[in-house]
């Protein structure tokens, strides 16, 4: 089927302009998420395909010339929105050299056929190259946002691809943006998929990484930064799981600042905070990578330790009591030394254990060391079989 060429480019330029007012709208209550970025491109998108709307009618330095400069403009916003929605910086000056080589190609080659065309092709080629680039290497942990800027940089490319083909065969001459075949049906509908797949690909992308974001908050302690309490529990019930499949031995400690209350007491409760912040810190940095700390109460932190058993557990909480003693907290200019009392679980988890069993007989272990008088590790007794 053969569609008119101009009407394909106003219908594309009208589907652009709407989406245009919508990101941008949309984008005004979130400034830095990238919408109104790509809001822009789309709006760059929709007036070039004015400009290429009035081919034949209005001069060829504006209907080609500014035409394809304001695709190129496009292609950068829409490169640069995908970085502000991850949070990276946009190098402006690096993302516009695209557009301005545009620009100034055109006006040398604007009275060349093939020359002019090969030059267009050729930028937006590597526009279309860097945003699947970026889109791969910034956006797939996020989600599968990116497999739409991805499919619609490719089928853009394809399409650039088949115009370069073209032009390289001799058949520049079928290309001018005033001619209907089916040719061009083909290359300039490609135009709506850039569009439509560019711009959905966009805003789900954004929308991944607030969901990303919603989800670690969810999951973080929002003083210390470590795991929070929903989050250590979930990964206590994995552990206790995985331990239990492959029968291997899981050391489950609770550790307990003592007198915690009096520092507050003594210094005020920023100066609680600090120490909670310290001891969260030292101990995610004195622990290995598969151990895990999480903040399971006030001033109570559990710690898993895979593949440890008892002997293991006593030589890292012994490690950890060490490393309080040997850098107090530092609150302005105060020193506030600390100790922790540990509670400890160890062994092989049997079919009956969860995640609150285990962390019970921690806790009472925990409990036997505060009645002893604190600053010490107590292990709770193994079943009886
Ligand atoms: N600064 C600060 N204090 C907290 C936070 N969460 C809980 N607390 C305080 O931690 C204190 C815990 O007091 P207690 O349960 O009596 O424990 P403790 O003083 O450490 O006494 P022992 O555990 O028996 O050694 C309370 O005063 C809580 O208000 C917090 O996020 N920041």
């Amino acid at each position: 089927m053969i569609f008119n060429t101009p009407t394909i480019f106003a219908s594309v330029a009208l589907v652009a302009l709407i989406m245009a007012v919508c990101l941008i709208l949309v984008g005004q209550e979130h400034k830095r998420d990238g919408m109104r970025t790509g809001g822009a491109g789309l709006f760059a998108h929709a007036l070039a395909y004015c400009c290429f709307t009035l081919y034949g009618q209005a001069p060829l330095w504006l209907t080609y010339g500014v035409g394809n400069t304001l695709l190129a403009l496009a292609l950068a916003f829409y490169a640069a929105s995908l970085l502000r929605i991850h949070g990276q910086p946009v190098p402006w000056s690096r993302i516009f050299v695209l557009p301005v080589l545009m620009a100034v190609a055109l006006a040398a080659l604007i009275d060349t056929r093939e020359p002019r065309m090969f030059a267009a092709c050729l930028v937006l080629i590597l526009q279309c190259l860097l945003i699947m680039a970026w889109a791969w290497r910034y956006a797939r942990h996020a989600g599968r946002a990116h497999l739409l800027l991805l499919l619609g940089g490719g089928i853009t490319l394809i399409g650039l691809l088949l115009r370069v083909a073209a032009i390289a065969s001799g058949a520049a001459a079928e290309l001018p943006y005033d001619v209907s075949n089916l040719r061009q049906t083909v290359s300039v509908s490609i135009g709506t998929v850039t569009v439509m797949m560019f711009s959905l690909g966009l805003v789900l992308m954004a929308k991944e990484k607030t969901e990303t974001a919603l989800r670690e908050m969810a999951l973080r302690d929002a003083l210390t930064g470590i795991a929070n309490r929903r989050a250590i529990i979930e990964a206590c019930e994995r552990e206790i799981e995985r331990a239990r499949r492959v029968g291997t031995q899981l050391s489950i400690a609770l550790l307990d600042i003592d007198h915690f209350k009096r520092i507050n007491d003594s210094h005020g409760h920023l100066a609680g905070d600090a120490v909670l912040r310290q001891a969260a810190g030292l101990l995610r940095q004195r622990l290995r990578q598969s151990d895990e700390v999480g903040r399971y109460g006030g001033e109570e932190f559990l710690v898993l330790l895979p593949d440890t058993g008892r002997d293991g557990a006593l030589t890292v909480i012994d490690g950890l009591r060490g490393a309080v003693a040997a850098q107090p907290a530092v609150f302005g200019d105060l020193v506030l030394p600390y100790r922790f009392s540990a509670g400890l679980w160890c062994g092989v988890p049997a079919p009956g254990d969860s995640s609150d069993s285990l962390i019970a007989h921690a806790d009472a272990a925990l409990y036997e060391v505060k009645a002893a008088g604190r600053d010490g590790v107590s292990v709770a007794q193994p079943r009886l079989a």
